[in-house]
């Protein structure tokens, strides 16, 4: 195949092998992938190929599926940032999925590699594949702080995306082990407004005027229950989402948050309520795939992200407040959320140390989860979360 087209994707992981490199591959693009991860560098280079294994999925029966990914180049992000810098500066697309805290850090190389590329070539198209509202936009934000030159960053064109499919963790091995269920959402409003910025071609992708209603319908469904699964599961000593979910009280209380997840976005977005609630059936059987062993480790991982504002408990929680709908389940879900305790979780270190330090309840709530004093949820927010304190020092 010709490749007559290049993307730079940021973080060589699960979904990037897994999901994005795979589609650019596919739809011809040569892929460069840039990581931080030395070994997986390594075996990138060494290994010409990859396959990605699609098991089960929301049909049962699906066939498996097995393609295979080549032609990709890699380098490394921390030893060879000039290489990177111009890899961006030729490039089509830059996509990244690195995980949200991650993209401050990749500013300053993509803004040099703006201010390298010429400026007779078609923008850049950049689009941030994280499990975030916005993502991209926030990326934008962060390239342009570091970036003192207009008309750079003129050659850059940002879209959000939504992007869903379920990859666990994997082995160290380079193949991939996927659903085949894969949703890739993009915003077309940044191409209508530059009349110079060409939608790349990327087969499955699905592209949307308003890409408001199906990021949130994502993260405040798939996002939400898998959240609540994993923390109440991890909570009880259970290592597996599916086995989780099947643990009666843990299927009750991630029935509940969907429930009043579903409220909001009936009332948000009028979405219909029965189409509703055959997505939340069909995403309970996705994260329940008996093929694709996920652990609450993996889906509860980066507790202190998970707990923020606008992210899939404390979002959904305080919109509903604002609206006066209920939104209990989702506040017992926070609390359930601040047991998670991984040493190994950066976050998780982090939150426990922060409830065991002895900020006052309300400057903890605040800290936490970005709900501040004279919002409906503040209270209520308060309350869970100075109990957990007090059970931290009775512990102690
Ligand atoms: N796994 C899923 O089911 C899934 C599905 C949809 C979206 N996502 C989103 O994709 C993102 C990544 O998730 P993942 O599961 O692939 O995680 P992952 O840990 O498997 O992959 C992240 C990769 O980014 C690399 N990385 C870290 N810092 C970097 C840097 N500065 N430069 C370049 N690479 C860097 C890591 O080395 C790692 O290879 C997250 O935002 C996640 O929410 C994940
Ligand atoms: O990637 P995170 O840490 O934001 O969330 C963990 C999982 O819920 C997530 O990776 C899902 O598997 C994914 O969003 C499905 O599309």
């Amino acid at each position: 195949m010709a490749l007559s087209k290049k993307a730079v994707h940021f973080g060589a992981g699960n979904i990037g092998r897994g999901f994005v490199g795979q589609f650019l591959h596919a739809s011809g693009l040569e892929v460069v992938f840039a990581d931080v991860d030395a070994a997986l560098i390594s075996a990138l280079r060494e290994r010409p190929s990859y396959q990605v294994h699609e098991v089960g999925g929301a049909q049962p029966g699906t066939l498996d599926r097995v393609t295979t990914v080549t032609g990709y180049r890699a380098v490394d992000n921390r030893l060879q940032v000039d290489e990177v810098v111009r890899e961006i500066a030729t490039a089509d697309v830059v996509t990244t999925s690195v995980g949200p805290r991650i993209l401050p850090s990749l500013a300053s190389t993509i803004a040099r590699g703006l201010s390298q590329r010429r400026a007779d070539l078609p923008p850049l198209v950049v689009i941030a594949c994280e499990t975030a509202i916005g993502a991209s936009t926030t990326l934008a934000g962060f390239v342009r702080q570091s970036l003192d030159d207009d008309d750079a960053f003129a050659r850059a064109v940002f879209a959000n995306c939504e992007i869903d499919r379920i990859v666990p963790e994997q082995s160290s091995d380079l193949d991939v082990t996927i659903e085949s269920f894969a949703e890739w959402i993009i915003e077309t409003g940044p191409f209508r407004s530059r009349e110079d910025a060409v939608r790349p071609s990327i087969d499955g992708v699905t592209w949307v005027d308003d890409l408001a209603p199906f990021i949130d319908r994502k993260l405040f469904t798939v996002n939400t229950a898998h959240a609540t699964a994993a923390y109440y599961g991890w909570s009880r000593g259970i290592g597996s989402v599916r086995e989780a979910l099947a643990e009666p009280f843990v299927h009750a209380e991630v029935l509940a948050v969907l429930a009043e997840t579903k409220a909001l976005l009936v009332a948000k977005y009028g979405i219909d309520p029965d189409e509703q609630q055959a997505y939340i059936e069909k995403n309970l059987e996705r994260i329940a795939n008996p093929h694709l062993p996920d652990t609450t480790g993996r889906v509860g991982r980066n507790p202190l992200s998970k707990l923020s504002r606008h992210e899939r408990l404390v979002g959904p929680a305080s919109q509903l407040a604002e609206r006066g709908l209920p939104a209990d389940a989702l506040v017992r879900a926070v609390r359930a959320a601040l047991d998670f305790d991984v040493p190994d979780d950066v976050e998780s270190r982090e939150l426990q140390s922060l409830l065991r330090a002895g900020a006052g309840d309300e400057l903890l709530t605040e800290t936490l989860t970005g709900v501040f004093p004279g919002h409906p949820l503040f209270p209520r927010l308060v309350a869970v979360i100075g109990e957990k304190v007090r059970s931290c020092r009775v512990a102690a």
